[in-house]
């Protein structure tokens, strides 16, 4: 069966799929140890993979999985078209393999104008239209970068880590910083519900994942959240290749 992987900047998402039982699914970090060892040696015959980390590390994580498996991964790039979708970069391959995963799974659902939300390490915005033409995106610092960016750049600003789900002005430093990324990222929803509502795009039609994004939804974010998003675009991609 084929090991499916998605590794971001800050987590790895995995998924194998036995014949004929429920798919299984875990989140970790490249760094742990344990985390090849879930996966069972005897039966992965194929390894795809969706990543965005160095090239270093990409040559680590291949190397780890080739030792603790046996097989040779394959990494899937952004194309400048595939699966029913065209990517807007005159240089695909600089586009980011997540979001360009990302775009082709909710693509295999909707087949209609769709935007996508990944909300990871950083947030990314892309739009498709209903021809399945990528209209362009955005990349913005996630939260956890927007925290670490003021803590490590400043003397004395100093807050906790909880999320805020106060938009008001704060009277304390802490309350300062974490209603302001509330604030901040309330202003975000709306301007994405702007854009969707410009675009005529249904809310069923906005896809959102990565790790912020059940924060952002408590923050009024409206969409439908898919966590493995980037691993059911690399599933159709990989099938479109092995033609399985
Ligand atoms: N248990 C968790 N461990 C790490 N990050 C988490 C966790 N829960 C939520 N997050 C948030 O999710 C973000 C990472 O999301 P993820 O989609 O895994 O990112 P990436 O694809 O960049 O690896 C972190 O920056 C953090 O803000
Ligand atoms: C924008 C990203 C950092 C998002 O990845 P993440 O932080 O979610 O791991 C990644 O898609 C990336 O490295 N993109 C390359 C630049 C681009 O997409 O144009
Ligand atoms: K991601």
């Amino acid at each position: 069966m084929t090991l499916f992987i998605d590794a971001g900047n800050t987590r790895i998402k995995w998924r194998l799929k036995p014949e004929g039982r429920p798919a299984l699914e875990g989140v970790g970090v490249l760094t742990d140890p344990q985390l090849f060892q879930a996966f069972d040696a005897q039966s992965v015959n194929r390894i795809a993979i969706s990543t965005v980390i160095s090239e270093d590390a990409r040559k680590k994580l291949h190397q780890q999985l080739y030792r603790a498996l046996g097989v040779e991964p394959v990494f899937h790039w952004t194309q400048s078209s595939q699966c029913g979708v065209t990517c807007a970069y005159d240089r695909p391959e600089t586009m980011g393999a997540d979001r360009w995963h990302a775009l082709i799974g909710a693509w295999k659902q909707a087949k209609r104008a769709l935007l996508v939300v990944d909300a990871g390490s950083a947030l990314t915005v892309d739009i498709l239209d209903g021809q399945g033409m990528h209209r362009g995106g955005y990349i913005l610092p996630g939260h956890r970068l927007m925290r670490e960016s003021l803590e490590s750049n400043t003397a004395r600003v100093r807050f906790g880590k909880a999320l805020s789900q106060d938009p008001s002005p704060g009277k304390s430093t802490d309350a300062c910083v974490r209603n302001g990324l509330s604030w901040l990222l309330q202003a975000l929803s709306m301007q994405l519900d702007a854009l969707r509502r410009a675009l005529g795009i249904d809310v069923d039609a906005v896809f959102l994942t990565g790790g912020d994004a059940p924060g952002l939804m408590q923050l009024g974010l409206e969409g439908c959240l898919r966590p493995q998003l980037v691993l059911e675009g690399l599933e159709a991609v990989d099938a479109e290749v092995t033609g399985v």
